[in-house]
C-alpha cells in the first residue's frame, strides 16, 4: 500500500471538511482505493486560526512548501477566486502535480486552458466541487451521458440565492437577514455578490454547458439575471399564480445552437425544481435517450462539498495506481454557434405599472399584438398612488419578441415594464 500525500491550498469552509473527511474516513477511503490518503501541509493566510489542526497537519503561508515538496502527489485548491489560485494552479501542474479544485469562477474562465497544461504534463485536473456542490453531477455527465444526445441542463445551481429566496418565501425573511445568514452557514463566497448577481451560477452553467453540449461558452456571453432586483411583490404574485421563484440556470440546445441563461424564474409549484429549498441545489438532465433525469442535494456547505473534492481525490488515487492520470475529465467537444433569437421560446411573466386612467390596458394589448404576443393570465391590483400594477403571463414567446416588447414598452411614455422573468411550466 502506497501512502499519498495531499497538499491542502486553503483550510476554510470546504478545506477543513476535506482535512475531516481525509481524517474520520481514511479507513473507508484505504478499503476503497487501496491507498491511505494523509494531508501533509496545508497553505492559510492566518496560522493562527487553525491552532487545533496544527498537531495532524504543517500549516504554511509559504505555497513554495506545498508546490516544491516531492512527497505531494496531489494539491486541493480552495482558496477561492482567481488570483493566486490560477498561478498556483499552473505552477504545480507544471511541477507534475495533480490538482483539485472546487474553483468555478477559474475553471469557468480558464478551465480548458488548464485542462491542455494538465494533459501535457499527464496529471489529472478534477472539479467535481465546482458545480452544484455535493451533487455528483460532472463525473455523471461526462460517464452516464457519454453515449446520450443531451437536450437540455436546466437547475438551481446556487445554494446562497436557493436559500435566501426561501427564507423569504417561507420564514417572511428580509433579503439583507436571509443573506447575512447564508454567509454565516458558509454558503456564500466570500464576496457575495457573484452569488447574488447570478454570476456564481453563470460560472457553474459554463461548466456544465462544456460537459453536456460540448461547448466552451464564455461568461460575458450570457444572459445573467441576478436576484437582488427581485421584489416581494413579484414574488407573492407569482405565489398567488401558482409559481415559486427560483434563479434557474439553463442551457438547450435549439436548432444546432446553444442557449444558456441565468435568470430568476417563475417555477410552477407542481414543477420538481419548485421543491427545491434553502441551500439545496437540482439540476435536471434531459438526454434524447434517457428523457429526463434529476440529481438533487446540498449545493453549498463544507462537508457536503467537501465529499465531492474527495471523489476527485479519489478518482486520481486510483489512476496513480493504474498509471492513467493525464486524461481530461471531459472529453467531449463540439462547435456550436448561439441559438437563433427567434427559435427560443418560453412564455414570460410581466411586472408592468401605468397611470391608473382609462385607455392604459388597450395600449398594453396593443403593443403586445404587434409584436405577435398573447396573454395567458392578467392580473390588476389595486392602483397606488395613482398607478396601476398589472402582472402578465404570456403564451411562449420567443427571445426577439421579447427585444421587441421590451423596446416598445421602454418607448411608452405611460406603460414602464417593472421585470421580466421566464416561466417553467
Ligand atoms: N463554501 C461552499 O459551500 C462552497 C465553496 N466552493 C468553492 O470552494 C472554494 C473555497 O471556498 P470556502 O472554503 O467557502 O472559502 P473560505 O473563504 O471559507 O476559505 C478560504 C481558505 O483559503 C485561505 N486563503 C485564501 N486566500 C489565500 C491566500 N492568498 N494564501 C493563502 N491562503 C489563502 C484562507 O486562509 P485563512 O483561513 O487563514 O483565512 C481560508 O483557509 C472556493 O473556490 C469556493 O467557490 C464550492 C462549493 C461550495
Ligand atoms: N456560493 C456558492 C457555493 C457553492 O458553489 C453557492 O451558494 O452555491
Ligand atoms: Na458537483
Amino acid at each position: 500500500m502506497r501512502e499519498i500525500k495531499v497538499g491542502l491550498l486553503g483550510l476554510g469552509t470546504v478545506g477543513s471538511g476535506v482535512l475531516k473527511m481525509i481524517q474520520e474516513n481514511g479507513d473507508k477511503i484505504t478499503n476503497v482505493t487501496g491507498q491511505r490518503i494523509t494531508v501533509k501541509t496545508a497553505l492559510v493566510r492566518n496560522p493562527a486560526k487553525h491552532e487545533a489542526v496544527a498537531d495532524s497537519v504543517t500549516l504554511t503561508t509559504d505555497f513554495a512548501e506545498i508546490l516544491n515538496d516531492e512527497e505531494i502527489d496531489i494539491a486541493v485548491e480552495l482558496l477561492g477566486g482567481l488570483h493566486p489560485a490560477e498561478e498556483y494552479i499552473t505552477a504545480l501542474l507544471k511541477q507534475h502535480k495533480h490538482v483539485v479544485t472546487a474553483n468555478k469562477d477559474l475553471i469557468a474562465a480558464v478551465g480548458p486552458r488548464l485542462a491542455q497544461l494538465a494533459h501535457d504534463n499527464h496529471c489529472d485536473l478534477m472539479y467535481e466541487a465546482s458545480v452544484a456542490g455535493g451533487i455528483p453531477i460532472l463525473r455523471t455527465i461526462a460517464n452516464s451521458f457519454s453515449a446520450d444526445q443531451i437536450l437540455e441542463v436546466k437547475g438551481i445551481v446556487n445554494g446562497t440565492t436557493n436559500y435566501i429566496l426561501t427564507q423569504m418565501a417561507k420564514q417572511g425573511l428580509d433579503y439583507d437577514t436571509a443573506l447575512k445568514q447564508a454567509q454565516e452557514l458558509g454558503f456564500a463566497e466570500a464576496d457575495p455578490t457573484n452569488d447574488v448577481k447570478g454570476k456564481d451560477a453563470a460560472f457553474k452553467m459554463v461548466i456544465l454547458s462544456h460537459f453536456a453540449f460540448g461547448t466552451e461558452v464564455a461568461v460575458d456571453e450570457l444572459e445573467i439575471v441576478g436576484i437582488d432586483q427581485l421584489t416581494k411583490e413579484d414574488v407573492a404574485q407569482a405565489s398567488k399564480l401558482g409559481y415559486v421563484v427560483k434563479l434557474v440556470g439553463l442551457a438547450k440546445v435549439v436548432n444546432h445552437g446553444l442557449f444558456v441563461e441565468v435568470a430568476p424564474t417563475l417555477v410552477n409549484q407542481s414543477h420538481p425544481l419548485a421543491s427545491i429549498n434553502n441551500e439545496n441545489n437540482a439540476v435536471m438532465v434531459t438526454g434524447q435517450a434517457v428523457g429526463d433525469t434529476l440529481f438533487y442535494g446540498p449545493g453549498a456547505g463544507g462537508l457536503p462539498t467537501a465529499n465531492s473534492v474527495l471523489s476527485d481525490i479519489t478518482s486520481t488515487t486510483k489512476n496513480l495506481v493504474l498509471k492513467t492520470t493525464g486524461n481530461s475529465f471531459n472529453n467531449f467537444a463540439q462547435e456550436l454557434g448561439p441559438a437563433d433569437p427567434k427559435a427560443v421560446s418560453f412564455p414570460y411573466y410581466l411586472s408592468l405599472k401605468m397611470p391608473d386612467v382609462p385607455g392604459q390596458m388597450q395600449q398594453l394589448a396593443g403593443l403586445m399584438t404587434q409584436v405577435g404576443a398573447s396573454f395567458q393570465q392578467l392580473v390588476q391590483t389595486a392602483a397606488h398612488q395613482g398607478h396601476a400594477h398589472v402582472v402578465v403571463i404570456t403564451h411562449a414567446i420567443n427571445q426577439a419578441q421579447l427585444a421587441q416588447l421590451k423596446e416598445l414598452l421602454d418607448q411608452s411614455p405611460t406603460l414602464s415594464l417593472q421585470a421580466a422573468y421566464k416561466v417553467l411550466d
